[in-house]
Protein backbone atom coordinates (compact mmCIF):
# COMPACT_ATOMS: atom_id res chain seq x y z
CA UNK A 1 0.00 0.00 0.00
CA UNK A 2 1.03 3.46 -0.85
CA UNK A 3 -0.10 6.95 -0.03
CA UNK A 4 -0.07 8.57 -3.23
CA UNK A 5 -1.09 12.16 -3.71
CA UNK A 6 -3.45 13.31 -7.02
CA UNK A 7 -2.78 16.69 -8.06
CA UNK A 8 -5.58 16.67 -11.10
CA UNK A 9 -7.78 19.51 -12.01
CA UNK A 10 -10.13 17.37 -14.33
CA UNK A 11 -12.18 15.80 -10.92
CA UNK A 12 -14.14 13.22 -13.52
CA UNK A 13 -10.50 11.76 -14.21
CA UNK A 14 -9.26 12.00 -10.78
CA UNK A 15 -12.12 10.19 -9.60
CA UNK A 16 -11.60 7.50 -12.12
CA UNK A 17 -7.91 7.34 -10.61
CA UNK A 18 -9.06 7.81 -7.40
CA UNK A 19 -11.17 4.35 -7.76
CA UNK A 20 -8.63 2.61 -9.39
CA UNK A 21 -5.69 2.95 -7.86
CA UNK A 22 -7.85 2.32 -4.05
CA UNK A 23 -8.88 -0.82 -5.49
CA UNK A 24 -5.18 -1.79 -6.05
CA UNK A 25 -4.65 -1.41 -2.89
CA UNK A 26 -3.51 2.57 -2.55
CA UNK A 27 -4.32 5.43 -0.18
CA UNK A 28 -5.37 8.42 -2.01
CA UNK A 29 -5.63 11.99 -1.50
CA UNK A 30 -6.80 14.23 -4.41
CA UNK A 31 -6.21 17.97 -4.95
CA UNK A 32 -7.00 20.19 -8.07
CA UNK A 33 -4.45 23.14 -7.09
CA UNK A 34 -0.79 23.08 -6.98
CA UNK A 35 -0.91 25.77 -3.82
CA UNK A 36 -2.85 23.13 -2.36
CA UNK A 37 -0.26 20.74 -3.13
CA UNK A 38 2.32 22.34 -1.49
CA UNK A 39 0.70 22.37 1.77
CA UNK A 40 -0.11 19.02 1.91
CA UNK A 41 3.10 17.98 1.27
CA UNK A 42 4.62 20.14 3.77
CA UNK A 43 2.18 18.80 6.47
CA UNK A 44 1.78 15.09 5.69
CA UNK A 45 4.17 12.26 4.30
CA UNK A 46 3.52 10.92 1.02
CA UNK A 47 5.57 7.66 -0.95
CA UNK A 48 4.10 8.64 -4.32
CA UNK A 49 2.65 12.22 -6.13
CA UNK A 50 0.85 11.89 -9.50
CA UNK A 51 0.59 15.09 -10.98
CA UNK A 52 -1.20 16.46 -14.34
CA UNK A 53 1.50 19.01 -16.06
CA UNK A 54 -0.82 21.88 -16.93
CA UNK A 55 -2.80 22.96 -13.71
CA UNK A 56 -5.25 25.99 -13.29
CA UNK A 57 -2.78 27.65 -11.17
CA UNK A 58 0.71 27.19 -12.66
CA UNK A 59 2.50 23.68 -14.12
CA UNK A 60 3.66 20.89 -12.60
CA UNK A 61 7.07 21.91 -12.83
CA UNK A 62 6.62 23.87 -9.75
CA UNK A 63 5.92 21.40 -7.26
CA UNK A 64 8.66 19.35 -8.61
CA UNK A 65 10.94 22.14 -7.80
CA UNK A 66 9.54 22.85 -4.34
CA UNK A 67 9.58 19.54 -3.50
CA UNK A 68 13.23 19.32 -3.51
CA UNK A 69 13.70 22.37 -1.91
CA UNK A 70 12.29 21.01 0.71
CA UNK A 71 14.58 18.39 0.88
CA UNK A 72 11.90 15.55 0.16
CA UNK A 73 12.68 13.17 -2.42
CA UNK A 74 9.25 11.36 -2.82
CA UNK A 75 8.83 9.61 -6.78
CA UNK A 76 6.55 12.18 -8.73
CA UNK A 77 5.05 10.70 -12.06
CA UNK A 78 3.85 13.55 -14.24
CA UNK A 79 0.72 12.69 -16.15
CA UNK A 80 0.53 14.53 -19.70
CA UNK A 81 -0.80 14.63 -22.71
CA UNK A 82 1.03 13.59 -25.92
CA UNK A 83 1.97 17.15 -27.21
CA UNK A 84 3.89 18.20 -23.89
CA UNK A 85 5.90 14.65 -24.06
CA UNK A 86 8.95 17.02 -24.45
CA UNK A 87 8.59 19.16 -21.07
CA UNK A 88 8.10 15.70 -19.73
CA UNK A 89 11.27 14.56 -19.98
CA UNK A 90 12.73 18.11 -19.11
CA UNK A 91 10.78 17.42 -16.20
CA UNK A 92 12.19 14.68 -15.21
CA UNK A 93 15.62 16.30 -16.11
CA UNK A 94 14.34 18.22 -12.59
CA UNK A 95 13.37 15.81 -10.49
CA UNK A 96 10.78 13.82 -11.25
CA UNK A 97 11.39 9.94 -11.39
CA UNK A 98 8.44 9.39 -14.36
CA UNK A 99 6.41 10.21 -16.78
CA UNK A 100 3.17 8.93 -18.06
CA UNK A 101 1.10 10.01 -21.18
CA UNK A 102 -3.08 10.50 -21.55
CA UNK A 103 -5.36 8.83 -22.10
CA UNK A 104 -3.73 6.82 -19.06
CA UNK A 105 -3.49 3.10 -19.47
CA UNK A 106 -4.41 1.61 -16.48
CA UNK A 107 -1.92 -1.36 -16.61
CA UNK A 108 0.95 1.22 -18.17
CA UNK A 109 -0.02 3.10 -14.79
CA UNK A 110 0.10 0.40 -12.08
CA UNK A 111 3.69 -0.36 -13.81
CA UNK A 112 4.95 3.56 -13.60
CA UNK A 113 3.91 3.33 -9.69
CA UNK A 114 5.54 -0.05 -9.27
CA UNK A 115 8.45 1.01 -10.74
CA UNK A 116 8.95 4.65 -8.89
CA UNK A 117 8.20 3.02 -5.47
CA UNK A 118 10.91 0.88 -5.85
CA UNK A 119 13.59 3.54 -6.76
CA UNK A 120 12.46 5.50 -3.82
CA UNK A 121 13.16 2.36 -1.68
CA UNK A 122 16.68 2.27 -2.78
CA UNK A 123 16.84 6.32 -2.23
CA UNK A 124 15.73 6.09 1.03
CA UNK A 125 18.62 4.66 3.09
CA UNK A 126 20.97 7.67 1.44
CA UNK A 127 18.80 10.32 2.26
CA UNK A 128 18.37 9.64 5.62
CA UNK A 129 22.29 9.09 6.24
CA UNK A 130 23.68 11.61 4.28
CA UNK A 131 21.03 14.56 4.20
CA UNK A 132 19.66 14.89 7.45
CA UNK A 133 22.28 17.48 8.79
CA UNK A 134 21.69 19.65 5.69
CA UNK A 135 19.01 22.05 4.77
CA UNK A 136 18.58 24.02 1.39
CA UNK A 137 17.59 27.31 2.60
CA UNK A 138 14.67 29.31 1.15
CA UNK A 139 15.61 32.36 -0.61
CA UNK A 140 15.46 33.09 -4.43
CA UNK A 141 19.47 32.41 -4.47
CA UNK A 142 19.15 29.20 -3.42
CA UNK A 143 16.18 28.47 -5.20
CA UNK A 144 18.17 28.97 -8.16
CA UNK A 145 21.07 27.08 -7.25
CA UNK A 146 19.26 23.81 -6.68
CA UNK A 147 17.27 24.66 -10.28
CA UNK A 148 20.76 24.06 -11.40
CA UNK A 149 21.55 21.40 -9.64
CA UNK A 150 18.29 19.46 -10.82
CA UNK A 151 19.15 20.06 -13.90
CA UNK A 152 22.37 18.81 -14.31
CA UNK A 153 22.65 15.76 -11.88
CA UNK A 154 20.82 13.78 -14.26
CA UNK A 155 23.98 14.57 -17.08
CA UNK A 156 26.81 13.49 -17.58
CA UNK A 157 28.73 16.87 -17.45
CA UNK A 158 32.01 17.75 -16.16
CA UNK A 159 30.48 20.71 -13.15
CA UNK A 160 32.66 22.96 -11.61
CA UNK A 161 31.40 24.39 -8.81
CA UNK A 162 32.58 28.37 -7.79
CA UNK A 163 32.29 29.66 -4.19
CA UNK A 164 33.77 30.91 -1.21
CA UNK A 165 35.80 28.97 1.45
CA UNK A 166 32.71 26.91 3.35
CA UNK A 167 29.96 27.68 1.15
CA UNK A 168 29.26 23.98 0.74
CA UNK A 169 30.71 23.06 -2.31
CA UNK A 170 31.48 19.48 -1.16
CA UNK A 171 27.59 19.09 -0.47
CA UNK A 172 26.67 20.71 -3.50
CA UNK A 173 28.79 17.93 -5.14
CA UNK A 174 27.39 15.12 -2.97
CA UNK A 175 23.98 16.12 -4.26
CA UNK A 176 25.02 16.16 -7.70
CA UNK A 177 26.09 12.94 -7.38
CA UNK A 178 22.96 11.66 -5.33
CA UNK A 179 20.59 12.99 -8.01
CA UNK A 180 22.64 11.80 -10.42
CA UNK A 181 22.46 7.96 -12.04
CA UNK A 182 25.51 6.79 -10.74
CA UNK A 183 24.06 7.43 -7.02
CA UNK A 184 24.74 3.61 -6.80
CA UNK A 185 28.05 4.15 -7.43
CA UNK A 186 31.33 5.55 -5.11
CA UNK A 187 31.34 9.11 -5.04
CA UNK A 188 35.29 9.78 -3.99
CA UNK A 189 36.52 13.24 -2.70
CA UNK A 190 40.26 14.11 -2.74
CA UNK A 191 41.42 17.63 -1.35
CA UNK A 192 43.79 18.49 -4.10
CA UNK A 193 45.52 21.85 -1.55
CA UNK A 194 46.32 18.80 0.59
CA UNK A 195 48.35 16.56 -1.79
CA UNK A 196 51.67 16.80 -2.37
CA UNK A 197 52.79 17.50 -5.65
CA UNK A 198 54.65 14.50 -5.76
CA UNK A 199 52.29 12.13 -3.84
CA UNK A 200 49.31 13.84 -6.16
CA UNK A 201 49.36 11.61 -9.84
CA UNK A 202 49.95 8.35 -7.43
CA UNK A 203 46.85 9.26 -5.88
CA UNK A 204 44.81 10.08 -8.56
CA UNK A 205 46.17 7.43 -10.80
CA UNK A 206 47.90 4.97 -8.72
CA UNK A 207 51.61 3.42 -9.24
CA UNK A 208 52.98 0.00 -9.33
CA UNK A 209 55.69 -1.01 -6.37
CA UNK A 210 59.23 0.28 -7.58
CA UNK A 211 57.59 3.25 -9.47
CA UNK A 212 59.61 5.94 -7.51
CA UNK A 213 61.60 5.28 -3.78
CA UNK A 214 59.15 4.41 -1.17
CA UNK A 215 56.11 2.84 -4.00
CA UNK A 216 57.06 -0.39 -1.93
CA UNK A 217 53.59 -2.00 -3.11
CA UNK A 218 51.02 -1.51 -6.09
CA UNK A 219 48.12 0.59 -5.05
CA UNK A 220 45.05 1.96 -6.82
CA UNK A 221 44.76 5.60 -7.32
CA UNK A 222 40.98 7.48 -6.74
CA UNK A 223 39.90 7.38 -10.23
CA UNK A 224 39.72 3.60 -10.25
CA UNK A 225 38.22 3.61 -6.72
CA UNK A 226 35.48 5.71 -8.26
CA UNK A 227 34.79 4.04 -11.46
CA UNK A 228 31.22 3.85 -12.49
CA UNK A 229 30.41 7.17 -9.86
CA UNK A 230 32.12 10.60 -9.32
CA UNK A 231 35.55 11.92 -8.54
CA UNK A 232 35.06 15.29 -6.79
CA UNK A 233 38.60 17.37 -6.83
CA UNK A 234 38.20 19.94 -4.26
CA UNK A 235 40.79 23.23 -4.97
CA UNK A 236 41.20 21.70 -8.02
CA UNK A 237 43.33 25.07 -8.87
CA UNK A 238 46.78 23.68 -6.55
CA UNK A 239 47.34 20.56 -8.95
CA UNK A 240 50.67 20.52 -10.82
CA UNK A 241 51.26 21.34 -14.74
CA UNK A 242 51.94 17.69 -15.39
CA UNK A 243 49.42 16.16 -13.40
CA UNK A 244 46.86 18.45 -15.40
CA UNK A 245 48.00 17.14 -18.32
CA UNK A 246 47.48 13.50 -17.30
CA UNK A 247 43.88 14.44 -15.52
CA UNK A 248 43.02 15.99 -19.15
CA UNK A 249 44.43 12.57 -20.74
CA UNK A 250 42.72 10.57 -18.72
CA UNK A 251 39.31 12.86 -19.00
CA UNK A 252 39.55 12.57 -23.02
CA UNK A 253 40.67 9.13 -23.96
CA UNK A 254 38.71 7.40 -20.70
CA UNK A 255 41.63 5.65 -19.65
CA UNK A 256 44.71 5.97 -17.01
CA UNK A 257 47.79 4.80 -16.99
CA UNK A 258 49.73 4.05 -13.40
CA UNK A 259 52.83 5.50 -12.32
CA UNK A 260 55.33 3.22 -13.38
CA UNK A 261 53.20 1.21 -15.83
CA UNK A 262 52.84 0.28 -18.87
CA UNK A 263 49.35 -1.04 -18.88
CA UNK A 264 46.20 1.19 -19.29
CA UNK A 265 43.50 1.01 -17.40
CA UNK A 266 39.37 2.40 -18.40
CA UNK A 267 37.67 4.55 -16.40
CA UNK A 268 34.47 5.37 -16.51
CA UNK A 269 33.75 8.35 -13.87
CA UNK A 270 32.32 11.94 -13.78
CA UNK A 271 34.09 15.20 -12.52
CA UNK A 272 33.01 17.34 -10.18
CA UNK A 273 35.61 20.13 -9.58
CA UNK A 274 35.31 23.22 -6.97
CA UNK A 275 37.87 26.28 -6.38
CA UNK A 276 37.38 29.11 -4.33
CA UNK A 277 39.29 31.66 -6.84
CA UNK A 278 38.59 32.30 -10.51
CA UNK A 279 40.79 29.51 -11.94
CA UNK A 280 40.40 32.10 -15.25
CA UNK A 281 43.24 34.31 -13.24
CA UNK A 282 45.53 31.18 -12.92
CA UNK A 283 44.96 30.43 -16.62
CA UNK A 284 46.26 34.16 -18.08
CA UNK A 285 49.48 33.98 -15.69
CA UNK A 286 50.33 30.36 -17.53
CA UNK A 287 49.18 28.29 -14.05
CA UNK A 288 46.16 26.61 -15.15
CA UNK A 289 45.38 24.72 -18.72
CA UNK A 290 42.71 26.44 -20.37
CA UNK A 291 42.34 23.41 -22.22
CA UNK A 292 41.90 21.52 -19.31
CA UNK A 293 39.55 24.19 -18.02
CA UNK A 294 37.16 24.18 -20.83
CA UNK A 295 36.91 19.95 -20.36
CA UNK A 296 36.28 20.34 -16.64
CA UNK A 297 34.08 23.58 -17.53
CA UNK A 298 30.63 22.07 -19.02
CA UNK A 299 28.21 23.67 -16.64
CA UNK A 300 29.52 26.22 -13.82
CA UNK A 301 27.44 26.27 -10.60
CA UNK A 302 28.39 29.49 -8.24
CA UNK A 303 27.47 29.03 -4.42
CA UNK A 304 26.41 31.79 -2.87
CA UNK A 305 28.53 33.64 0.30
CA UNK A 306 26.27 33.61 3.33
CA UNK A 307 26.44 36.97 3.60
CA UNK A 308 24.13 37.16 0.10
CA UNK A 309 21.77 34.48 1.02
CA UNK A 310 18.96 37.08 2.60
CA UNK A 311 16.49 35.30 5.13
CA UNK A 312 18.75 31.89 4.65
CA UNK A 313 20.75 33.19 7.66
CA UNK A 314 18.52 33.07 9.98
CA UNK A 315 17.24 29.79 8.64
CA UNK A 316 21.14 27.95 8.71
CA UNK A 317 21.73 29.84 12.38
CA UNK A 318 18.33 27.62 13.95
CA UNK A 319 19.58 24.72 11.64
CA UNK A 320 22.96 24.58 13.52
CA UNK A 321 21.47 25.46 16.67
CA UNK A 322 19.42 22.48 16.83
CA UNK A 323 22.67 20.20 15.46
CA UNK A 324 24.45 21.65 18.34
CA UNK A 325 21.25 20.99 20.69
CA UNK A 326 21.34 17.26 19.73
CA UNK A 327 25.51 16.93 19.47
CA UNK A 328 25.84 18.95 23.17
CA UNK A 329 23.03 17.60 24.73
CA UNK A 330 21.99 21.36 25.38
CA UNK A 331 18.56 22.73 25.21
CA UNK A 332 19.45 26.71 23.86
CA UNK A 333 15.44 27.98 22.24
CA UNK A 334 16.45 31.24 21.53
CA UNK A 335 18.80 34.31 21.10
CA UNK A 336 18.93 37.37 22.77
CA UNK A 337 18.06 40.24 20.50
CA UNK A 338 21.77 41.85 21.01
CA UNK A 339 23.50 38.72 20.01
CA UNK A 340 21.08 37.92 17.71
CA UNK A 341 21.90 41.26 15.36
CA UNK A 342 25.99 40.30 15.97
CA UNK A 343 24.84 37.37 14.24
CA UNK A 344 22.64 38.90 11.47
CA UNK A 345 25.19 42.03 10.54
CA UNK A 346 28.16 39.76 10.78
CA UNK A 347 29.57 39.25 6.90
CA UNK A 348 30.64 35.86 7.45
CA UNK A 349 33.91 35.71 5.55
CA UNK A 350 34.02 31.73 6.46
CA UNK A 351 30.61 31.36 5.32
CA UNK A 352 28.72 28.01 6.62
CA UNK A 353 31.54 26.55 7.97
CA UNK A 354 32.31 29.83 10.07
CA UNK A 355 28.74 29.94 11.18
CA UNK A 356 28.39 26.47 12.46
CA UNK A 357 31.55 26.23 14.53
CA UNK A 358 30.17 29.80 15.87
CA UNK A 359 27.08 28.38 16.53
CA UNK A 360 28.18 25.27 18.78
CA UNK A 361 30.83 27.22 20.67
CA UNK A 362 27.95 29.42 21.73
CA UNK A 363 25.71 26.89 22.63
CA UNK A 364 28.59 25.21 24.23
CA UNK A 365 29.05 28.47 26.36
CA UNK A 366 25.05 28.48 27.08
CA UNK A 367 23.60 26.02 29.92
CA UNK A 368 20.30 27.96 29.96
CA UNK A 369 17.77 28.04 27.62
CA UNK A 370 18.66 31.91 26.02
CA UNK A 371 22.22 32.87 24.16
CA UNK A 372 23.91 35.96 25.21
CA UNK A 373 26.36 37.96 23.50
CA UNK A 374 29.04 36.63 25.72
CA UNK A 375 28.56 33.44 24.07
CA UNK A 376 30.03 34.71 21.17
CA UNK A 377 33.55 35.68 20.24
CA UNK A 378 35.14 38.35 20.91
CA UNK A 379 36.32 39.29 17.09
CA UNK A 380 33.09 39.10 16.04
CA UNK A 381 31.60 41.85 18.10
CA UNK A 382 35.10 43.90 16.90
CA UNK A 383 34.44 43.15 13.13
CA UNK A 384 30.77 44.32 13.37
CA UNK A 385 31.09 47.61 15.12
CA UNK A 386 33.96 48.51 12.58
CA UNK A 387 31.46 47.69 9.36
CA UNK A 388 29.42 49.92 10.93
CA UNK A 389 31.53 53.13 10.33
CA UNK A 390 30.84 55.38 7.76
CA UNK A 391 33.47 54.42 5.19
CA UNK A 392 33.39 57.38 2.82
CA UNK A 393 31.52 60.19 5.01
CA UNK A 394 33.09 63.60 4.60
CA UNK A 395 32.29 64.64 8.18
CA UNK A 396 36.27 63.93 9.48
CA UNK A 397 34.32 64.77 13.09
CA UNK A 398 32.07 61.97 13.04
CA UNK A 399 34.52 59.71 11.36
CA UNK A 400 37.17 60.30 14.63
CA UNK A 401 34.40 59.79 16.74
CA UNK A 402 33.38 56.65 15.28
CA UNK A 403 36.45 55.41 15.18
CA UNK A 404 37.46 56.38 18.68
CA UNK A 405 34.17 54.79 20.04
CA UNK A 406 35.36 51.59 18.11
CA UNK A 407 38.68 51.46 19.48
CA UNK A 408 37.99 51.86 23.17
CA UNK A 409 34.89 49.22 22.38
CA UNK A 410 37.23 46.50 20.95
CA UNK A 411 39.74 47.84 23.74
CA UNK A 412 37.68 46.70 26.69
CA UNK A 413 36.79 43.62 25.33
CA UNK A 414 40.39 42.67 24.94
CA UNK A 415 40.80 44.09 28.40
CA UNK A 416 38.08 42.19 29.29
CA UNK A 417 36.32 44.85 30.56
CA UNK A 418 39.55 45.73 33.07
CA UNK A 419 39.18 49.44 32.82
CA UNK A 420 42.09 50.15 34.01
CA UNK A 421 44.29 47.94 31.79
CA UNK A 422 42.34 49.26 29.06
CA UNK A 423 42.95 52.72 29.79
CA UNK A 424 46.86 51.90 29.61
CA UNK A 425 46.62 49.92 26.61
CA UNK A 426 44.79 53.30 25.00
CA UNK A 427 47.37 55.51 26.53
CA UNK A 428 44.84 57.40 27.90
CA UNK A 429 44.23 57.99 31.99
CA UNK A 430 40.98 56.32 33.54
CA UNK A 431 38.93 59.82 34.40
CA UNK A 432 39.45 60.13 30.68
CA UNK A 433 38.50 56.50 29.54
CA UNK A 434 35.25 57.03 32.02
CA UNK A 435 34.16 60.15 29.91
CA UNK A 436 34.50 59.02 26.83
CA UNK A 437 32.35 56.02 27.86
CA UNK A 438 29.93 57.87 28.84
CA UNK A 439 29.94 59.79 25.82
CA UNK A 440 29.92 57.24 23.55
CA UNK A 441 27.13 55.00 25.16
CA UNK A 442 29.20 52.45 25.88
CA UNK A 443 28.36 50.48 29.00
N1 LIG B 1 23.37 22.97 3.04
C1 LIG B 1 24.02 22.83 4.18
N2 LIG B 1 23.33 22.62 5.34
C2 LIG B 1 23.99 22.50 6.51
N3 LIG B 1 25.32 22.53 6.63
C3 LIG B 1 26.04 22.73 5.53
C4 LIG B 1 25.44 22.88 4.24
N4 LIG B 1 26.41 23.06 3.32
C5 LIG B 1 27.58 23.02 4.00
N5 LIG B 1 27.36 22.82 5.31
C6 LIG B 1 28.40 22.73 6.37
O1 LIG B 1 29.31 23.78 6.15
C7 LIG B 1 30.65 23.32 6.27
C8 LIG B 1 31.41 23.59 4.97
O2 LIG B 1 30.86 22.81 3.93
P1 LIG B 1 31.76 22.26 2.72
O3 LIG B 1 32.96 21.52 3.24
O4 LIG B 1 30.84 21.54 1.79
O5 LIG B 1 32.23 23.66 2.10
P2 LIG B 1 33.33 23.92 1.00
O6 LIG B 1 32.84 25.09 0.22
O7 LIG B 1 33.62 22.66 0.26
O8 LIG B 1 34.58 24.35 1.87
P3 LIG B 1 36.10 24.57 1.36
O9 LIG B 1 36.09 25.76 0.47
O10 LIG B 1 36.83 24.85 2.64
O11 LIG B 1 36.52 23.30 0.69
C9 LIG B 1 30.58 21.85 6.62
O12 LIG B 1 30.70 21.73 8.01
C10 LIG B 1 29.19 21.43 6.19
O13 LIG B 1 28.71 20.43 7.04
Amino acid sequence: MARILILEDDTTFAQLLEGFLTKNGHEITLVTHIKQSFKLIENQEFDLLLIDYRLPDGIGFELITHTRNLGIFTPIIIMTSFNDVRTAVKSMQMGAFDYITKPVNPDELLMVIKNSLAKKDSQDIKAEDTDSDFIKGKSAIADRLYEHIALVAPTDMSVIIQGESGTGKEFAARTLHQQSKRSGKPFVAIDCGALSKDLAASELFGHVKGAFTGALNDKKGQFEAANGGTLFLDEVGNLSYEVQIKLLRALQERVIQPLGSTKQIAVDVRIITATNDDLLNSISEGEFREDLYHRLNEFKIQLPALRDRGRDLELFINHFIGLSNRDLNRNVKSISPEAKAVLLNYDWPGNLRELSNVIKRMVLLTPGDVAQLSALPDEMMISVNQQTLPGSSSDLKAVNEQNEKAIISETLIKAKYNKSKAAKMLNIDRKTLYAKMERYGIE
